[in-house]
């Protein structure tokens, strides 16, 4: 039996930048959020997507209409707060049931002080969506007894117009860690939790561009010990720590204006050192050897994307979170396409002819997500070994 919520909770706005006005209920924070609305289809792992800070100024809407079912818990987490600006979903359940959950996602949601909205035509919304490509837009949740009137739907809209536009933003720097650390967790199992590294084989530098904590957790598990260091920090510093592997992050925001990364990218490269990089951080690696990126029209969010990798002709479904993409027609000759998507036939992965360095557009650790693709963090550990002799 499924409760509505209905009535139960203070109303919530949701306005477009092209002026579509959606009416809702409150289930998190009360008080205003912009961002660029983008649809995700993944049906589970809605705490992973929210600590996703890949999401910095996104509101995500779901489209699997039932949201917050099992709770949330301290541990699936991708970082340590909430970075999506929003959330917009159908229904969320009032039972949340699961042995691990500690806390309602509406708690948590109110904990973190994230504004979302429920009962939203999450299909009618995506569909617009898909169709006209994201645009930004505005969730205005009220305080317990407020009325939606005229004057709150204006100003809901003119703060979906007056949201800045995605393209050009440089959020990497925004959220990355403002100083480096070191990384032994490693993967979850059931009954034990997370592990530990302790007899490490290798030495990553793993750039923080907004880094998910799964993608460390699969390097400490492939036994590497890690730095993370900050988004802005130089080759030579990077060097300076004799690392035996680079790791480009995943992260938010534009890649191109991330000129910092992209010439500490460069010269990493080109020093022969096996670097790794994921979504952001292929994005980087490719402009680092001279490609282009482009806006997607409403990109890839979800956990079902299929992808082929174009060497073995196997197909992997894979877990995607990206708005912009490498252009394939701006690819110089070292720089070769490895894996393509199955949905638009975009790129996916590279790799650089001339050197050890190869990239991942999707989300190879998933958290949430498939695990198929997963046998690119062992290629990273081959290259390494291939490099020590
Ligand atoms: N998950 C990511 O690293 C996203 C990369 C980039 N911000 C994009 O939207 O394409």
């Amino acid at each position: 039996m499924l409760l509505s919520l209905k009535g139960t909770t203070p109303p919530a706005i949701l306005a477009l930048a092209d002026g579509t006005v959606y009416i809702g209920n409150s289930i998190g924070a009360a008080g205003s959020t912009v961002g660029e609305v983008v649809f995700n289809t993944s049906m589970t792992g809605y705490q992973e997507i929210l600590t996703d800070p890949s999401y910095c100024q996104q509101i995500v809407t779901l489209t699997y209409p039932h949201i917050g079912n099992y709770g949330v818990n301290p541990e699936d987490v991708e970082s340590n707060k909430v970075h999506a600006a929003g959330l917009i979903i159908k229904d969320l359940p009032l039972v949340a049931s699961n042995f691990r959950k500690t806390q309602t996602l509406t708690e948590y949601l109110v904990a973190e002080g994230t504004v979302a909205i429920a009962n939203i035509d999450t299909r009618q919304l995506t569909r617009q969506l898909r169709t006209q490509g994201a645009q930004n837009g505005c969730i205005m949740a009220l305080a317990a007894g407020e009325t939606v009137t005229k004057e709150a739907i204006e100003k809901a809209v003119a703060a979906a117009k007056g949201a800045p536009s995605m393209a050009g933003l440089d959020l990497a720097k925004v959220v990355s860690s403002a100083s480096s650390y070191a990384w032994t967790e490693a993967e979850w199992t059931l009954g034990q939790g997370y592990g530990q590294q302790t007899a490490p084989k290798f030495h990553v530098v793993a750039y923080d561009f907004g880094v998910k904590k799964n993608i460390l957790r699969m390097l400490a598990e492939r036994g590497c010990k890690v730095t993370v260091v900050p988004a802005q920090t130089s080759a030579a510093e990077v060097l300076k720590l004799n690392p035996n592997g680079i790791f480009l992050s995943n992260g938010p925001g534009d890649p191109e204006p991330c000129d910092y990364a992209i010439a500490a990218a460069k010269e990493l490269i080109e020093t022969g050192t096996p670097t790794f990089g994921i979504c952001l951080g292929h994005q980087i690696m490719a402009l680092a050897s001279g490609a282009k990126t482009f806006k997607m029209k409403f990109g890839h969010h979800g956990a079902n994307h299929p992808v082929k990798d174009l060497d073995s002709g196997r197909v992997s479904i894979t877990s995607q979170n990206h708005g912009f993409a490498v252009d394939e027609k701006s690819l110089p000759a070292n720089l070769r396409p490895t894996h393509v998507s199955l949905f638009d036939g975009t790129l996916q992965g590279l790799e650089r002819t001339d050197k050890p360095a190869f990239c991942f557009q999707g989300h190879p650790e998933a958290s949430p997500g498939p695990h198929d693709i997963g046998y690119l963090f062992d290629r990273f550990i081959t290259e390494m070994e291939k490099k020590a002799g």
